[in-house]
């Protein structure tokens, strides 16, 4: 199988630390224990998948990256500082599960609503959405309401506006969950594109489905429930972007049988 050029993240040791979880924990106001000891570190350009069951703690980590939600213990940096003052900085970009669209309003709107937030022009905001849209081939529907598009698509106009503000950090929570398979595998190859376009881009991405882990990631880390624990980390080190026959070699299912080895553990 020949796969094309690596995709150019930085050498592990040379990459800036971009997010760093020591000991981190979580513990709701409910005494419920979401996450314990979570140890991780991610280095500028790599896309990392939290994969686990449900409840095991992926969306709680991904909120508190977000500055979300509060550690209850431990030590979270991201970008040099907390989690806060990077959610503060406009660096980083949260996509959810729902497209969570404005439906009054349309998709050229939709996208530029980041960059409204921030006082930029109307037109630089129709340029940058613009440019957006094409890289997830919506340019022809900017006028469109998101009641005319299909799933697929608003997940697509959904990305675009994370993307609009050209976020350092990409923080993805199970956005392809309501997909179907055809459309989730297309997104995926979009959206590996639209990464490895971008060597500075860290994407950190929520899923419960392994294949779509081993698929995306340059790094998987892998969780268990009660309590939500990191308990392995696997390196996916095929290089990027990926061709389709990588979803039926040897090497992807030898993947995805070490990361499931990891959840039975
Ligand atoms: N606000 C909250 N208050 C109390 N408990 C919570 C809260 N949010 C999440 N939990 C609990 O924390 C645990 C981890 O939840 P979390 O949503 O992070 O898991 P997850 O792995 O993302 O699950 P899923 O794949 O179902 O989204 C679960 O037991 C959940 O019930």
């Amino acid at each position: 199988m020949e796969l094309e050029k690596p995709h150019p993240v930085p050498e592990h040791s040379l990459a800036q630390p971009l997010v760093q979880l020591e000991r981190v924990e979580k513990k709701y106001a409910n005494h419920t224990i979401a996450v314990q000891d979570a140890n991780l570190l991610v280095r500028e350009g790599e896309f990392i998948s939290f994969v686990g069951p449900s409840g095991c703690g992926k969306s709680t980590i991904l909120r508190m990256i977000a500055g979300l939600s509060e550690p209850s213990g431990g030590n979270l940096q991201v970008m040099g500082g907390t989690a806060d003052s990077a959610r503060k900085s406009g660096r980083l970009a949260y996509v959810f599960q729902d497209a969570t669209l404005m439906p009054w309003c349309n998709v050229l709107d939709n996208v530029a609503l980041p960059l409204e937030l921030k006082g930029i022009s109307r037109k630089q905001r129709t340029e940058e959405s613009l440019r957006v849209l094409e890289l997830v081939g919506l340019k022809d529907y900017s006028k469109s309401l998101p009641r005319e598009l299909s799933g697929g698509m608003k997940m697509r106009v959904s990305i675009a506006r994370s993307l609009v503000a050209q976020p350092d950090l990409l923080l993805m929570d199970e956005p392809f969950g309501a997909l179907d398979e055809l459309t989730r595998q297309t997104l995926q190859q979009e959206l590996l594109g639209i990464w490895s376009a971008n060597p500075r881009m860290t994407v950190l991405f929520v899923t419960h489905n392994v294949f779509e882990a081993v698929y995306l990631s340059t790094r998987i880390a892998v969780m268990t429930p009660r309590p939500g624990r990191i308990v392995g980390q696997i390196d996916v080190h095929t290089s990027v972007p990926r061709q389709e026959d990588f979803r039926t070699s040897p090497q992807f299912n030898e993947l995805a049988s070490r990361v499931n080895a990891v959840l039975r553990h």
